[in-house]
């Protein structure tokens, strides 16, 4: 089956991160990353409050920031240290039951384990490590900073580039070669993957361990049937490279997005260490657009990471929310990171999604992973689409192909593959 790609949009997450992208089109988001890159400065809330109020306009909000004086002024305060404080909309103190639910519009700050994961589809862990083996993989990240780099991008006429910087660490030199030359990311290679550094090495496996026991704990816990998700690997979770994060002040930030499943397969689980100073990382439900009349539909929620929490994302995250870290109007400074956070995402990249297996597309180069969720009739499959219909400055192919993968997620080519289970036998090709 292949539809026309009439569309030619670019990923609203192109301005976010080369690894990570939205699932489908969505133009509020696309305008607040449009706008995010262009007001670095600016949090997302105050870009989406002025774009609700310039009636969608990219340009109108971008005038009107360009010559507000009280912007200007929050700018100037913004540079100052402090306690972080809430960013518009924001409801004041913790929340500590959980009755209580996001709204459209406002932002529900949690702090404890216990509310992150009732309302949220992750776990936290605070005072993960003990605190000489966080301190020494700090001074580690402090030392790998100078080869952390700005991702690229082009947006429409714009060079564009991530507003915090980042570095891919794989385990070996033949995984550093493999992914240099076959791994993509938005349509190119990454130049400055490095090899995993002893302390991220030691603490991945301290990071395996938990995160398989969060698995267990969520599944039987939070699941009303105890089972796993359909396409949720019942396979070990093993950590085998790790993007690793430097947000350096608060003005340093990541767009909403949800991480890319290509290499990571359906459902994948993401452990994500937090070290130096504290930051919100905010979360949303994807909002199907037919039901939708802005992005911020059904509120975000702000969960606060201090330095050495571990948080699990779980299976439910990448399909069915996005996430990002707000730019913060101030911060307290760490005593050994001074003004940034470093944030280690640990992936389990799956040796059956290599791109040398995956389905290519009419361009020759490794298809994408999607999932469905905008459009109610599909959403929830998965599919594999060109490459390029996601990259900026390149043309899509217009290749797509609905995925055969089975219950756990794994595609015909891989061992103990159980049959297609992505799509009824009437939408099979
Ligand atoms: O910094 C964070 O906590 C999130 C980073 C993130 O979303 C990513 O690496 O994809
Ligand atoms: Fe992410």
């Amino acid at each position: 089956m292949e539809p026309s790609n009439k569309r030619r949009k670019l990923s609203p997450d192109a301005v976010k991160s080369s690894r990570s992208s939205d699932q489908e089109d969505d133009s509020t988001d696309f305008k607040l990353a449009v706008l995010a890159s262009l007001h670095p400065d600016r949090s997302q809330d105050v870009l989406l409050d002025y774009l609700l109020a310039y009636d969608g306009s990219v340009d109108g909000v971008s005038a009107a920031l360009a010559t507000s004086l009280k912007d200007q002024q929050w700018k100037k305060r913004s540079a100052a240290y402090g306690v972080q404080s809430s960013l518009p909309f924001a409801t004041s103190g913790s929340v500590t039951t959980p009755k209580s639910l996001t709204q459209k519009g406002r932002t529900l700050h949690l702090y404890s384990p216990e509310d992150i994961e009732a309302h949220t589809p992750c776990s936290v862990v605070h005072n993960f490590l003990p605190a000489d083996v966080a301190d020494a993989l700090l001074q580690e990240l402090l030392q790998e900073l100078p080869s952390f780099r700005r991702d690229k991008f082009q947006m429409f006429e714009r060079a564009v580039e991530s507003p915090h910087t980042v570095r891919l660490y794989v385990d070996s030199w033949d995984e550093v070669n493999e992914h240099n030359t076959q791994y993509m990311y938005n349509g190119g290679y990454l130049n400055n993957i490095g090899r995993t550094p002893p302390e991220l090495l030691k603490v991945s496996d301290l990071v395996r361990t938990t995160v398989n026991e969060e698995i267990t704990r969520r599944t039987n816990d939070f699941r009303p049937d105890g089972k796993r998700l359909k396409f949720q690997s019942p396979e070990e979770w093993k950590p085998n490279a790790s993007f690793v994060n430097c947000y350096s002040g608060g003005h340093e930030n990541v767009g909403w997005h949800s991480d890319h499943l290509t290499y990571l397969g359906p459902r994948a689980v993401i452990g994500s260490l937090s070290l130096g100073v504290k930051r919100e990382f905010r979360v949303r439900k994807i909002v199907p657009q037919v039901d939708a009349t802005s992005a911020d539909e059904q509120g975000q929620i702000a969960i606060h990471l201090p330095h050495n929490s571990l948080l699990v994302m779980h299976a439910e995250m990448q399909e069915e929310w996005k996430h990002s870290i707000a730019p913060a109007k101030s911060i307290d400074p760490h005593p050994v990171a001074g003004n940034r956070r470093f944030n280690i995402t640990y992936r389990c990249y799956k040796d059956y999604l290599h791109p040398k297996l995956t389905p290519r597309c009419r361009c020759n180069m490794a298809a994408v992973l999607r999932c469905v969720q905008k459009r109610a009739a599909t959403r929830g499959r998965y599919m594999w689409m060109c490459h390029a219909g996601f990259s900026v400055g390149k043309t899509s192919c217009g290749w797509f192909s609905w995925a055969d993968l089975d219950e756990d997620g794994k595609p015909p080519w891989a061992d103990g593959y159980k049959g297609n289970a992505n799509l009824p036998v009437s939408a099979r090709e």
